[in-house]
């Protein structure tokens, strides 16, 4: 990361005399005590923990310099701030002005995970690309994406999630991109939103931060018409006769092919499904309007790896609407995505399932931290909880309606005697816990160990 300490204690205001200290140039920011290396600095956040609690260890693993909320004794660097939340956008927001990469950022309902991967395939056959690792999209992981990225980077290609009203907003104005892709306006899981028109709302929030001389591609849905700036310059996709669309299209097992109205050629990528045609449209047109010549174009897409085990929804064999998040297996995550998944209405007729399993590698405070996962759970939202995993017994003595495995196998049994048609099931936890081959259980039909 190109930042000093002093640079750092400057750009995020720290109350301390921090210009006493060596000013020593840092290697990389962390939050997560546990990835923290020799020359980093330890930004401790509080969320289900304290990460303050976990100062000490950081120094232990070679960190140069920790941020805090409080005075700490002076054997170790340190930059005091109010609120490190604050800290870590703020400095996220100073070192992109320092580093200035061309931003494009996406948000939307479906297909922004896919559109990233494929648009950032685009440009990196022709500039010094980074983009979001993960679901690193809120606003932890965004800020934390801009520190992230190599020195030497001329495009950034940021993801934007959005949990709650406002949430773009936010991200837009600490990222100020300068091409914003809105991939859908969702149809379904109206989340904390309520209504398709507040999730429009929403994802148009995207261009609070973008210039209006700047491009803002978005759908042909008249449901953003309302929210789109006075002045601003817009692209449309979608059905013929938009500014951008599909004219020809192939689909086969394994791959796709397509034709659009402004490439010149057909381009091949190798996913089916017509959503990634407009997912792959999209990176075509950013690379075409930053200047990445058609062939590139064509072969990037021809061969782009997809991001693995999107956080997205997936469909049962049997009907059953599957949300599946393998990322961050910590407390705040398991929090964020329980949040989430409660606020969400039933299906008609449908339940509400969870699947929760270990959060490997907590270290001495891993059986507090699985059982202070019972203070966001809503029984009257759910209809099942399933626990899984010796720590997982933690959470089971907190919810004595939850039904709790040790082994995998009996789990798979259970959860797939109950659900049917119509529920929804959140599958969460460590990858280490194997609930990917559960997932794989679910939506295929081979697979079924029943
Ligand atoms: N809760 C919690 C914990 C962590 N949380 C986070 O890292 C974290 C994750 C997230 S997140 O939701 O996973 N995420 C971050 C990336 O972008 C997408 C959203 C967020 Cl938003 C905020 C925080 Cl503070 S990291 C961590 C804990 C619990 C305690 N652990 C301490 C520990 C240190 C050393 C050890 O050996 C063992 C445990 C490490």
């Amino acid at each position: 990361m190109n930042l000093t300490l002093h640079e750092i204690g400057r750009a995020v205001h720290a109350t301390n005399d921090f210009e006493k200290y060596k000013d020593l140039k840092i290697n990389k920011l962390e939050f997560d005590s546990r990835k923290i290396e020799s020359g980093d600095v330890f930004l401790p956040l509080k969320g289900e923990h304290d990460g303050h609690d976990f100062i000490k260890k950081a120094f232990l693993q070679g960190a140069l310099v920790t941020l805090t909320q409080y005075p700490l004794s002076e054997e170790n660097p340190f930059l005091q701030v109010a609120d490190t939340k604050v800290a870590l956008q703020g400095l996220a927001h100073y070192y992109l002005k320092k580093e200035n990469p061309d931003v494009i950022s996406i948000t939307g309902s479906n297909g922004k995970t896919t559109t990233k991967d494929m648009t950032a395939a685009v440009l990196a056959t022709h500039y010094r690309t980074y983009k979001t690792q993960g679901n690193n999209n809120n606003e932890i992981g965004l800020p934390y994406t801009i520190l992230s990225m190599p020195e030497d980077t001329e495009k950034l290609v940021l993801e934007m999630g959005m949990d709650r009203p406002g949430d773009i907003v936010f991200l837009s104005e600490l990222a100020n991109p300068k091409i914003a892709l809105i991939t859908l306006i969702g149809e379904s899981h109206l989340e904390f939103f309520g209504t398709r028109k507040e999730i429009a709302r929403g994802k148009m929030g995207i261009t609070a931060g973008l210039k209006r001389e700047n491009v803002l591609v978005a759908p042909a849905d008249p449901i953003i018409d309302e929210f789109i700036p006075e002045g601003q310059k817009i692209v449309r996709f979608g059905k013929t006769g938009a500014d951008l669309y599909v004219t020809k299209l192939t689909e086969h097992k394994e791959n796709l092919t397509f034709e659009t109205n402004f490439f010149g050629k057909s381009i091949t990528i190798p996913v089916p499904g017509k959503f990634n045609a407009n997912n792959a449209m999209l990176a075509a047109y950013v690379g075409k309007l930053e200047g990445v010549p058609e062939g590139k174009i064509h072969q990037a897409l021809s061969s782009v790896q997809l991001t693995k085990n999107r956080t997205e929804w997936l469909k049962s064999v049997n009907g059953v609407d599957i949300l599946s998040d393998v990322y961050n297996a910590n407390p705040t995550a398991m929090r964020l995505i329980l949040e989430t998944f409660q606020a969400i209405e039933r299906n008609f007729g449908g339940r509400k399932v969870v699947v929760l399993a270990d959060m490997l590698e907590l270290g001495e405070h891993s059986a507090e931290l699985h059982a202070s996962i019972s203070a966001v759970v809503q029984n009257e939202k759910l209809d099942k909880i399933f626990l899984y995993g010796p720590m997982m017994k933690n959470l089971a003595e907190k919810l004595p309606e939850a039904l709790y495995f040790t082994s995998f196998d009996e789990l798979s049994q259970a959860v797939q005697e109950f659900i049917r048609e119509g529920d929804q099931i959140l599958i969460k936890g460590s990858n280490g816990m194997g609930l990917a081959k559960l997932v794989e259980i679910l939506t295929t039909e081979e697979a079924t160990l029943l």
